[in-house]
């Protein structure tokens, strides 16, 4: 279940001031975990999740940055804070003990269990004091470094094609000559024979 947290929180699994490739990897895992942009039809912000150095500029404009077209941390924080998006921050909650008095009623909560239950909280709008009574329930938060990290397919390497005829050709040469070779020595006696 989540609770509204403090980008600055989730921002933290990235390393803050490094950057490159792991760092873009960690910014687009959270930043498809946010809810908010997982639907997002934007192509210009898929190009930005891709990295691809113009949408980075682009965005990077938007929000005042230096434009050198690459994810960082703290670009992805700023997007974050200008975008006003709460992300889940994988907390865990043990709901047991607040079953009987939940004002939703346990049925509800029963239904969240066991999952992310991120969308069923929020769906509901729960209040401030809904939203601050969670730490009460918090057993831990789940290590996000743990998820599997979905792997890239690449197809396995063809053998490789030899574009060279040269020595093909070379070998398949002979066989025609030699034939012809034959022939030609053929008609030669023949011709010989004749004249004598
Ligand atoms: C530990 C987690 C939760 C806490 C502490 C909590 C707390 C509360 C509180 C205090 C209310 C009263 C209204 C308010 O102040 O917003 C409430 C209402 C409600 N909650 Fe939760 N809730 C939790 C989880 C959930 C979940 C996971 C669901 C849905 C699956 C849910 C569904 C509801 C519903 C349907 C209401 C009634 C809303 C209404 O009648 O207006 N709650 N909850």
């Amino acid at each position: 279940m989540p609770k509204e947290n403090s980008l600055l929180q989730e921002i933290g699994h990235l390393r803050k001031g490094s950057e490159g490739v792991e760092v873009h990897g960690q910014c687009r895992s959270a930043c498809i975990s946010a809810k908010k942009f997982q639907s997002e039809e934007d192509m210009e912000f898929s190009s930005f999740l891709s990295g691809t150095e113009r949408a980075v500029k682009t965005r990077q404009a938007s929000l005042g940055a230096f434009e050198d077209g690459i994810i960082t941390a703290e670009l992805l924080e700023k997007l974050f804070m200008a975008q006003g998006a709460v992300v889940p921050n994988f907390h865990v909650y043990d709901v047991t003990k607040f079953l009987e008095d939940h004002p939703g009623g346990d049925d509800v909560l029963l239904s969240a269990t066991g999952k992310d239950a991120t969308d069923d909280f929020e769906d509901v709008g729960h209040s401030s004091s809904a939203r601050a009574m969670l730490d009460d329930f918090l057993v831990g938060d789940i290590d996000t470094s743990t998820f599997p990290v979905k792997q890239k397919y690449s197809p396995p390497k063809q053998p490789h094609y030899n574009q060279d005829k040269t020595s093909e050709f070379i070998i398949k040469l002979p066989q025609f000559l030699v034939p012809l070779a034959i022939l030609g020595l053929a008609f030669g006696i023949h011709l010989y024979s004749k004249s004598t």
